[in-house]
Formats: C-alpha cells, structure tokens, sequence
C-alpha cells in the first residue's frame, strides 16, 4: 500500500473545476516529454508542458557561446529516417505538421581501440562487415549472423506501428496483422545481445569490440544490453541512418514545440514543478515552486524516476513496483563534458564526425575509460564561426567524485580533467591544444543542475545482467492518473527510445480519456 500526505482537497463537490482545466499536463519538455505533448495535442487533447529551464529540450538542448552553437548531449541521431515505422522523430514531427532538414552522416563511429582496431561503422551495411571482418577473417560467418539477427529484431519492429503495449487493443491488432513478428519480438524480449553475439561468435577480442558497440549506447556491455535495442541501433544505422538536423539538435525541440503550439498546445518555461498534487490516491494537478497550481486529468513526468517518486510525489512509502525497479536498475553515469571551438587546422582531413577512443579494454567502463567525440561542424558548418569547428567531447563520470568540493577545488579539479581528456585526444587530433579557441567543462554536477536529473545521470542501467526488457516498466505507474515518460521508461535511453516512450505514453492516454 502507498501511503500519502493529507489530501488536497480538489476535485471535489465544494471546489469548483479550475480554469483553464487540461486534458493533460506534461512536466518537462525532454523530446519524451514532447513526443507525447504533441501527440496527445494533434489527437485534439488540451496539453501543458511545464519545462523548469529557458528552453526545450532538456538533454537534446543546445547552448551559444562566442559565435558557436553547442549540443548539451551528443549528436548520434537515430530516427530520422524517410522509411519504415521506427523512423520516430520524423513521424513525431509530421504528426503536428512540421519537418526538419536532416543531414546524412556517412559514417556512424570511427573506433580507435586496443589491439589497432581502427575502424570504421560506414552507413551502407556491407561496407561496415567488409571493414569488420577484414580484421576478423575467421569470424565472417559469425559476424554475419549475428548482424544478422539484429536485422530480424529490427525488420519485425519496422513493420508494425510503434505504439503502447500497455494497450491491450493494440496488441491484439499487431498479434492479427503480423502474427510471426510478434511472435518472434516476444521470443527476443528476454533476450541480450551478449548472448546472441556469444551463440555465433568465438574470438574473444571481437567480442570485447561487440561489447563496445553496445556500451558507446547502453553504457553497459553486451551481457547487458537488451537485445531489442540493439536491433535497432546495429539496424536502424544502415537503414534510416544517422541525421545531424540542420541548425543543431536543439532544433528538434524547437520544431516539436512549433508543432505544439500550432496544435493548440501550451508550453511555459521558467515552470519548475515542486509537486505532484494527489487527491484520494489520485494525480489531479501539480505546483510550482512560484506556489502557482495547475490541474489536469492525466498528469506525465519527463524527470526520471527517481526524481518523480523521491522528489515530486508526497509520498510516505514507495509503492512496490518502483521499489523493484530500483533494485533492478541504478542510475547510468553522468558525463564529463568538454566543448570546444577549434581552428579548422586541428582537424586531418577526411575525419569522420563522431569517434570513441580507448586504449585498454579492461578501463571500457571506468570514469574517463572511453572517450567520446562529436564534431558536429563536419556536417553543419553554420554551427561555428568561419574557420572554426567545433569538438564535443564527453567521458563517464560519476557524481561521488564531485561533490564536497570547494568552488576553487572545484574549478581546479574541472581543469586538471579537462587537460588529461585533451592530451589523449592529441592522438587522433594533433595540434588539438595549440588549435583550442573556445573551452568550456561540465560536470555531473552541471548535467544535474541544468537538466534537473537525479546525480546528472543519463538514464537507467540495470544493477546485474536482467532478462532483456522484461523489467524496464511501461508509462503507467502505481499512482493513477500519473505516467511516467523519457529514458527510466521502456525501451530506455537515447532520443529515438524516448520519442518511442512518448508515442506510447500518449497513445495510452488518449486510450484512458476516450480520444
Ligand atoms: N542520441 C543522442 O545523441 C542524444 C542526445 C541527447 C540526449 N539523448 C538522450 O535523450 C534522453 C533524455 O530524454 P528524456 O526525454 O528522457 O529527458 P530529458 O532529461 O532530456 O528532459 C527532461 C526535461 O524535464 C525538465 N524537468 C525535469 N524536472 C522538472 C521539473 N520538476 N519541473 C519542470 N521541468 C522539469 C528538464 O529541465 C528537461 O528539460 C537520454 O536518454 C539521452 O540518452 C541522446
Ligand atoms: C505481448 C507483448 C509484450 C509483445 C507483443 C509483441 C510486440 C507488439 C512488441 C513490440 C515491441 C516494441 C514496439 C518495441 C519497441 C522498441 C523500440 C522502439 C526501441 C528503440 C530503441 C532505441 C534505442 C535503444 C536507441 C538508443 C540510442 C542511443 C542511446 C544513442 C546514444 C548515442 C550516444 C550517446 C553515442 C554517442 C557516441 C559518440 C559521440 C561517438
């Protein structure tokens, strides 16, 4: 049993129903958050987004310093395809009737790892096996099949609306229309990729690369990475591919917000919700920290779990399935961020947009192990002054090591970090510290005061290897009339899971209020 503080007393037959009353209100406006604010919003429904920061698009936001337009999060864009059904950001954005001009990238990731594994994940599939298997000959069929069925996952998804599988409706017509590929989803749903790629492959130095392929997404190796989300990464990059939208990511929340409005929706920024108001166990409003209320019939929360059920609820106790959750997943690292504005020089020519650099297998998941680079610039030259790129460069960090610090200690400890960040990348950019115009460092501590998640974490990781997907929880929670959305919700982290979690999220809403 959840227990609750006193109850606010509305709605009740001595309170009036407030005006402006909505259909729904949406706390935050990360793309999860957006996705189904402008969803539920083109099905006719009276939506409220309320973003605590100036802008939208929380991890998916950008920021303008010196002439240069930074991406808050990395670039590596999935779901912006031009076919299929799992081309959810292009969809999301049709369906309030605006669009984005997309950039191809050629090239999904240049690895530099141990044992002189330079390699390259180039868009069209059969390069990409040709690059992989010149360097594990013996291992070609292994590596066919594996990839392989990736494909399988992702052909059965591709096929088929994306929508709540919470919906009982809806499974029901899937399970009529495409019988075999839900079938054969369900068969995947516990699986993980590491036991897959184990089934077919031998050579313990390309397992060690498949483990990369899944942590520079998953942050976790393959053992624990759902095999679901894995079929759409190692597919969806050779079929809909990776896009860079023109302008930066931050236009995808600036386009969704457009859509919104023009659907009649409403977004308020500077909106920092305290509270989740409960009447009788049931989610009816929320407050903000001015002290102002609004009130909805279905409430969703894009903060993480953590924070909606720690920070936002009055609750007493914990209801039991978040409980649960809590116990199979913890929360993903933070990052270490470094943005930087470099001369054009820096750059040797033909260098690929985004790069993962490590140099001993055995530090993949330490704080500052793998290094990840975006460089944005090489497919939006509009983004930096003339002459200039611009380099984002971000490693694992947790928030333990930043807390308890003195301002001075803290600004030393940022520098001395930045600096061995740096000097690694000399390795793939000489000249990198001579050729630097413009840094600027953030920490877990910036991604949890800016982004108002929990420890500054990305996402949810599971504690121990877990069945697949079976324990990641859908949108409705405990507390009725309160969803959650975003990246503690299944099918996880990054933009395109998300835009997946808020076409479900609104599709199961729209259910509940008979839209
Ligand atoms: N592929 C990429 O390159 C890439 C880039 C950026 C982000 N991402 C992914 O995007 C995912 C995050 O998306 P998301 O939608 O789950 O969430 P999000 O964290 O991006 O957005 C949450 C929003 O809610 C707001 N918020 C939080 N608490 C609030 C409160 N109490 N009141 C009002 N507003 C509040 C925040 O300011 C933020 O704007 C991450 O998993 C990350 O992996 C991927
Ligand atoms: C009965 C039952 C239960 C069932 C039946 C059957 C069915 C119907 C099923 C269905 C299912 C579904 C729908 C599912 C879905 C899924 C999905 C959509 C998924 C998605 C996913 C995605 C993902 C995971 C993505 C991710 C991405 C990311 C994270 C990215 C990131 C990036 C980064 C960070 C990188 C960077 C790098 C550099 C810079 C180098």
């Amino acid at each position: 049993m959840t227990d609750f503080m006193p109850p606010i007393p509305f709605p009740s037959p001595q309170s009036p129903i407030p005006n402006p009353y909505y259909d729904a209100i949406v706390i935050g406006s990360g793309i999860g958050g957006l996705v189904t604010a402008t969803q539920l919003a083109a099905k006719g429904a009276k939506v409220l987004v309320l973003e605590s920061y100036l802008i939208p698009g929380g991890s998916a936001g950008y920021f303008e310093r010196q002439g240069y337009r930074f991406d808050v999060g990395a670039s590596m864009i999935f779901g912006f395809g031009q076919r299929g059904t799992t081309n959810l950001l292009t969809r999301a954005l049709n369906a309030v009737n605006v669009s984005l001009e997309v950039i191809p990238d050629p090239v999904q990731i240049h690895y530099h790892l141990p044992n002189g594994l330079n390699l390259k994940v180039e868009r069209n599939y059969e390069k990409f096996l040709q690059n992989l298997i010149a360097y594990f000959p013996h291992e070609a069929k292994g590596i066919r099949r594996f990839y392989g069925e990736c494909w399988k996952v992702f052909n059965c998804l591709n096929s088929m609306d994306l929508l709540s599988l919470e919906e009982p409706g809806y499974l029901m017509r899937m399970f009529w229309e495409h019988p075999l590929a839900c079938l054969r989803l369900l068969q995947y749903f516990p699986q993980n990729a590491g036991d897959v790629a184990r089934r077919y492959i031998k050579d313990p130095l390309l397992l060690q690369f498949i483990d990369m392929e899944c942590y520079c997404w998953s942050v976790v190796p393959a053992d624990m990475t759902p095999m679901i989300n894995a079929g759409m990464v190692f597919s969806d990059r050779h079929y809909g591919g990776v896009n860079y939208p023109k302008g930066g990511v931050g236009q995808i929340a600036q386009k969704l917000v457009e859509g919104l409005v023009l659907a009649g929706g409403e977004i308020k920024y500077r909106a920092k919700v305290t509270q989740i108001l409960v009447n009788n166990g049931r989610a009816i409003g929320v407050k903000l920290t001015n002290g102002q209320t609004f009130y909805a019939r279905r409430i969703v929360s894009n903060a993480t779990r953590w924070d909606t059920f720690r920070k936002l609820l009055p609750l007493k106790k914990m209801p039991l399935n978040e409980k649960k959750w809590q116990k199979n997943y913890q929360k993903s690292p933070s990052f270490l961020s470094l943005h930087m504005g470099v001369k054009a020089s820096v750059l040797p020519a033909k260098t690929e947009c985004h790069h993962i650099l490590l140099e001993d297998w055995k530090k993949m998941a330490d704080p500052e192990g793998t290094i990840f680079v975006s460089i944005p610039t090489l497919l939006d030259r509009d983004l930096a002054p003339a002459g200039q790129h611009i380099i984002h460069t971000f490693t694992p960090h947790w928030i333990d090591d930043w807390q308890g610090l003195s301002v001075k200690d803290y600004e030393a400890k940022k520098e001395e970090a930045a600096w061995r960040i740096i000097e690694r990348l000399e390795k793939i950019f000489p000249g990198l510290d001579a050729g630097l115009d413009y840094l600027e460092v953030g920490t877990p501590r910036s991604h949890r005061r800016f982004l108002g998640r929990e420890d500054g974490t990305y996402g949810a990781i599971p504690r121990r290897k877990l069945r697949g997907l079976l324990a990641m929880p859908f949108n409705r929670t405990a507390i009725s009339g309160l969803y959650c959305v975003g990246d503690s919700t299944f099918p996880g982290q990054g933009l395109n899971a998300v835009a997946f979690s808020g076409f479900a999220c609104a599709h199961r809403i729209a259910v509940d209020l008979g839209l």
